[in-house]
């Protein structure tokens, strides 16, 4: 009789940084039982039911200070870790694979207090609170810049970058449904998966300069900015969200981008030489330390949001659409990719999940 389909649970929930790269690694393990856990009102919801069963459960994060309100969190928080317990033994899992955030806290703990196998993926260089608190419970803790290891000393880090879906690792090129001539730059301009209305603003100012010179722009927005429709131009072509975002990476030859791990981490993979503008409120300012890592190699050149202004921004995309840097930094960007990142981690959840 064939062996019965290993199970796993993927917690994984809130933002494209987040869910990717356990889909990427999902993607790699195409004969396990996979079930997702998230919350009822984030993007899973959306992305993930189409392939994996959705799990939910009510969980928030701690804000500073323990008053009535992190009370109330603290209850949904016991309640849920009895929650994933239930699941976790009804479904008879095996292990659970999670990308960190505040649904690993649950997931951690639920499966630890079954004697189940935990591997916990932190793409961010300075990892996150919730990665730094239970890194030590888990079998292991794979980052996604060796940098991170540094700031978990009581884990079992290893280092497999992040993964990125399938389609970035196709060698074909994936169509563009776009009317974008062959010859011409382009320039994507993206704000991670949920836009930037700061960037969307400074690159509205300065794009008409760039069209003038030869360039076109893919402009991915997100859905919050009210003045999208304040550009209009034919080398112009604006949407809030795209699908394709292999696609247009790999067509691109500039890329103007906050500083996300998974964005970063796609760019390298498609070799695509970026300037970086830091997200000046995440969590500890971890944009800032992601980004060094690809300024320290020469392959990004990042500004801080409140030093840019529409002049400096427009002038240094003009000097690199025609100077040699462009290409060094494409080259220096594709040599820090680790295309084979989703198939290094399904091995170490393979090996710590099937021992
Ligand atoms: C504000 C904030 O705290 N953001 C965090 C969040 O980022 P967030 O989810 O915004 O960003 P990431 O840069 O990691 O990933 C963005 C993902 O969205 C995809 N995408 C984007 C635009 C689009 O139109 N289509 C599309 O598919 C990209 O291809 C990429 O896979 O989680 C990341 C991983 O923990 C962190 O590094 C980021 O700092």
């Amino acid at each position: 009789m064939a062996n019965a389909p290993i199970r796993l649970l993927i917690a994984a929930s809130g933002t494209g940084g987040h869910l990717f790269p356990a889909i990427a690694l999902a993607e790699q393990l195409p004969d396990y039982q996979i079930e997702w856990l998230g919350v009822p009102n984030r993007l899973e919801r959306s992305l993930v039911p189409k392939q994996y069963p959705l799990n939910t459960i009510a969980v928030e994060g701690f804000q500073q200070g323990l008053g009535f309100s992190s009370l109330g969190i603290l209850g949904k928080l016991v309640g849920s870790i009895l929650q994933v317990r239930k699941l976790l033994k009804k479904g008879n899992f095996q292990g659970v694979f999670t990308t960190g955030g505040y649904i690993a806290g649950p997931a951690v703990i639920a499966a630890r207090s079954l004697g189940l196998p935990v591997i916990l993926h932190e793409s961010n260089a300075l990892p996150g609170k919730v990665t730094r608190f239970f890194g030590p419970w888990c079998d292991a803790v794979a980052v996604g810049f060796e940098v991170a290891a540094k700031y978990l000393p009581r884990a079992k880090t290893i280092y497999t970058n992040t993964p990125v879906r399938s389609p970035f690792l196709d060698s074909q090129i994936v169509p563009l449904d776009l009317p974008i001539p062959e010859n011409v730059p382009l320039i994507v301009v993206f704000g991670g998966s949920q836009g930037a209305v700061a960037i969307n603003k400074l690159v509205r100012s300065c794009a008409t300069a760039w069209f003038d010179a030869g360039a076109w722009v893919v402009h991915l927005t997100g859905d919050n900015d009210p003045e999208v429709e304040n550009l209009q131009h034919p080398q112009y072509i604006v949407l809030p969200f795209s699908d394709n975002m292999a696609g247009l990476l790999k067509r691109a030859d500039l890329a103007i981008s906050r500083s996300g791990a998974g964005s970063l981490t796609e760019m390298a993979v498609c070799g695509v030489p970026s300037i970086l503008i830091p997200y000046p409120f995440a969590a500890e300012d971890h944009q800032t330390y992601n980004a060094e890592v690809f300024t320290s190699v020469g392959a990004a050149i990042a500004f801080k949001q409140s030093e840019l202004s529409a002049e400096v921004l427009q002038s240094k995309v003009l000097y690199l659409l025609q100077s040699p840097q462009l290409a060094d930094m494409a080259e220096k960007s594709k040599a820090i990719a680790v295309p084979d990142s989703a198939a290094k981690l399904a091995q170490l959840v393979r090996d710590l999940v099937e021992m």
